[in-house]
């Protein structure tokens, strides 16, 4: 694993999580700068929301300890560490207005202020919306006003689970790009949790994978990305195929490691480098997912432009390349 800073805002140190002697988080230590915004991405049952539980004081911890600028809260109570939680379903007062539902946290505070609260709505795009019923507003309207109220009081730390998994693709993607300007307005400090890459990839400023309760790899979203370290990294990454030995050079010529590679980076075109055979072609809107057959490699999953359509037993030609191939170390 990468470490980063000894100091930073956060820093969760050697931290573990035991359920029924099992270690869903496992001795998992990271550091996050004022500010940034750290992605956590891994497949199901990883271990995400264990450790995001974890550093809200939610979970007991079986080893390890969290620290906030460098002292230590581990025995700090939830309502005490001064963070904020957002779940995937906002979890909003049903019965409460928009506005009701985000000055809540500023009446607790004993701080209610009519004005913060149309800041907030202004920041999430809902201004206007602060006497609505929260029942009557579509899932992302939900999810942008869940946002606003996680805000209201001004979190040292906010930690988002799955934020976004509640809603449709497009949804989803225009408000990954909502959710990083308004983390960058507000200069929130963030943990996200998501197992979906696009999100993780728009919204952090570094993701760490976890896999089996272990953080495997820390980096930018274009390091992680480009260099997985593992191919069960590369394989939850999406790239479908690891190839090792000859087959690898016949990809990447000179290649000394295992290459990983994409379905985008084996394109079906006239004159490509090395000869295949198509086991099967599946439309998709924009040309063809396809299986091939390749002498000295075996089974690839690679791609047809809409222009060059292609059927199960054709001899075609592929070529290797653009972002989607990665030398594994
Ligand atoms: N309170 C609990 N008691 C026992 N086991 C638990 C408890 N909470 C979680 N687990 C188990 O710990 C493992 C990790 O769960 P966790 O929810 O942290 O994973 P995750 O990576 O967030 O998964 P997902 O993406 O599906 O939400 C799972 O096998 C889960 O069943």
């Amino acid at each position: 694993m990468t470490e980063v800073s000894q100091s930073g805002a956060l820093r969760v140190e050697g931290v573990t999580v035991r359920f029924d002697g099992a270690a869903v988080v496992d001795d998992v230590t990271l550091s996050l700068e004022p500010g940034e915004v750290l992605g956590i991405l891994g497949p199901s049952g990883s271990g995400k929301s264990t450790l995001l539980r974890a550093i809200a004081g939610l979970e007991r911890l079986d080893a390890g300890r969290v620290l906030w600028h460098a002292e230590d809260i581990t025995g700090v109570p939830v309502h005490k560490r001064g963070f904020a939680l957002m779940f995937q379903d906002g979890q909003l007062f049903p019965h409460r207005t928009v506005g009701q539902n985000i000055a809540y946290p500023l009446q607790i505070a004993r701080e209610p202020s009519a004005a913060r609260v149309s800041e907030l709505l202004t920041l999430v795009g809902l201004a206007g919306f602060g006497d609505r019923r929260v029942t009557e507003l579509s899932g992302g309207e939900q999810q942008r006003v869940a946002l606003a109220r996680s805000l209201a009081a001004g979190p040292r730390l906010l930690l988002l689970d799955e934020p976004l998994s509640s809603l449709d693709r497009e949804l989803r993607e225009r408000l990954a790009g909502d959710l990083r300007r308004i983390l960058d307005e507000t200069r929130t400090t963030a943990v996200f949790v998501t197992h979906d890459q696009d999100e993780a990839f728009a919204v952090s400023d570094r993701v760490a994978v976890m896999v089996g309760g272990r953080l495997r790899q820390t980096g930018t979203p274009a390091e992680v990305w480009r260099r997985p370290t593992s191919p069960e990294i590369a394989r939850f990454l999406g790239y479908t195929t690891v190839l090792g030995g000859d087959a690898a050079r016949l990809v990447r010529p000179g290649a000394e490691h295992p290459v990983a590679l994409r379905p985008s980076a084996v394109v079906v075109t006239d004159g490509g480098q090395v000869a295949a055979t198509v086991v099967r072609s599946t439309p998709a809107v924009d040309g063809s997912r396809v299986r091939l057959f390749l002498p000295g490699i075996g089974e690839l999953d690679g791609i047809a432009s809409a222009q060059h359509p292609v059927t199960a037993g054709q001899d075609v030609t592929v070529r290797f390349g653009g972002d989607g191939i990665a030398e594994l170390p």
